[in-house]
């Protein structure tokens, strides 16, 4: 028998916020206030009534995939779009008609933005004409210190790596010190590894200043590993806002189950804290009644070879750490994910067991 070690718990604590939304942060620094954008070329706003609140200091993903109005939204905070309607207000100013200058809001651009012709420390010293020239430079070189480029300031930026020039972007966004950082997709001109260091990276940085961050992504894992909190987005509108962990373990849709993560939907007749199931009867991670569809994760599930079972491995995938299976059941084809030791090979029969809580969907 294959059995799973079972490191998260689909129960949903007694103090769980309501389903979807979190109360606001204590310390609010932006609120963005029903927003709405619908550009003369669509058929649909592109964003639609997008609402939250930021502290300080947190970092927030807006996650959906293409075209979803993950930039709009961004870009109606930093004031390079217009909103129809709605409100933007920092620090419970109303900052919603200011032009993106005025708002003292960072950026960080896909493509860094980085003057060619001008060094490093004089791409970092750009912003700091406030200053005099001794304090700009001090204030640079301490940003570059940070960032840890500092042996490079003579460079120019075709001379660095791309990681190497995100960091110079995010450092002179920095030295300004901006309560809030705008950032669109900022990874996506690394590579793999290098994406994974670097967002780690960005992270503790503008934790070590102090900075609120908005990251754009359409990535989960990136957004799951750089951001206090996510909104997902799906067309137009903020489905869900939550930790990690609470989008994870809590989807409140189908869509934000698949979309973060991998899923498996069922249904199943609620009845309380219980559910009927094809898989029998299992207990839920929150009261429902009636109809429901179902999500469970394919860590939830137990996968056991018997010869005589209903369901046989139809492909799996080593990941190294685990492994990924798809499992046909009559219609219907699971996906389970099951530890590295054992492995059932493909054409083998098995039995699916669900073992924890199951998540109802709205
Ligand atoms: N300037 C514009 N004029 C007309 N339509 C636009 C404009 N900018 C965006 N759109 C449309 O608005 C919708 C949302 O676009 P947006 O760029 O905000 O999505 P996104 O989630 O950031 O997508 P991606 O991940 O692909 O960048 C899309 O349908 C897009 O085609």
């Amino acid at each position: 028998m294959n059995t799973l070690p079972k490191s998260l718990s689909f129960k949903m604590p007694a103090d769980a916020t309501p389903l979807g939304y979190q109360p606001a942060p204590k310390n609010v620094l932006l609120t963005v206030d029903r927003l709405r954008k619908k550009f003369a070329t669509g058929d649909a706003p592109a964003v639609e009534r997008a609402s939250f609140d930021l502290g300080e200091g947190e970092m927030l993903a807006l996650l959906g995939p293409s075209g979803c109005g993950k930039t709009t939204t961004l870009r109606m905070i930093g004031g390079f779009e217009v909103p129809d309607s709605g409100h933007v207000s920092l620090r419970g100013q109303d900052i919603t008609d200011a032009a993106p200058e005025a708002r003292g809001i960072g950026f960080v651009f896909q493509d860094y933005a980085l003057f060619p012709h001008l060094t490093v420390l004089d791409n970092v010293k750009f912003g700091l004409r406030k200053m005099t020239r001794a304090q700009a430079t001090d204030r640079a070189a301490q940003m570059l210190r940070m960032v840890g480029l500092d042996g490079l300031a003579g460079r120019r930026p075709h001379e660095l790596s791309g990681g190497q020039q995100q960091r110079v972007a995010l450092a002179r966004t920095l030295a300004m010190a901006p309560p809030l950082v705008l950032m669109d997709e900022p990874f996506s001109n690394l590579d793999a590894a290098m994406r994974v260091d670097t967002r780690q990276e960005v992270r503790k940085l503008l934790k070590q200043t102090g900075a609120a961050g908005i990251i754009v992504t359409h990535d989960q894992e990136e957004a799951m590993a750089v951001a206090d909190r996510i909104a997902v987005m799906e067309a137009g509108r903020i489905v869900q806002i939550g930790t990690p962990d609470e989008i994870y373990r809590y989807p409140v849709s189908a869509f934000v189950a698949s979309f973060i993560g991998r899923s498996n939907l069922l249904t199943g007749n609620a009845n309380g804290m219980e559910v009927a199931t094809e898989f029998g009867n299992l207990p839920l991670s929150r009261a429902a009644n009636g109809a429901v569809t179902l999500s469970v994760r394919p860590e939830q599930i137990m996968l056991e070879a018997d010869a005589a079972g209903p369901a046989s491995v139809v492909g799996r995938e080593f990941r190294g750490h685990d492994q990924l299976y798809w499992v046909q059941e009559g219609e219907r084809c699971m996906q389970v994910i099951s530890g590295a030791g054992a492995t059932i090979e493909v054409g083998q029969r098995v039995r699916l067991r669900i073992c924890d809580c199951v998540v109802p969907l709205a």
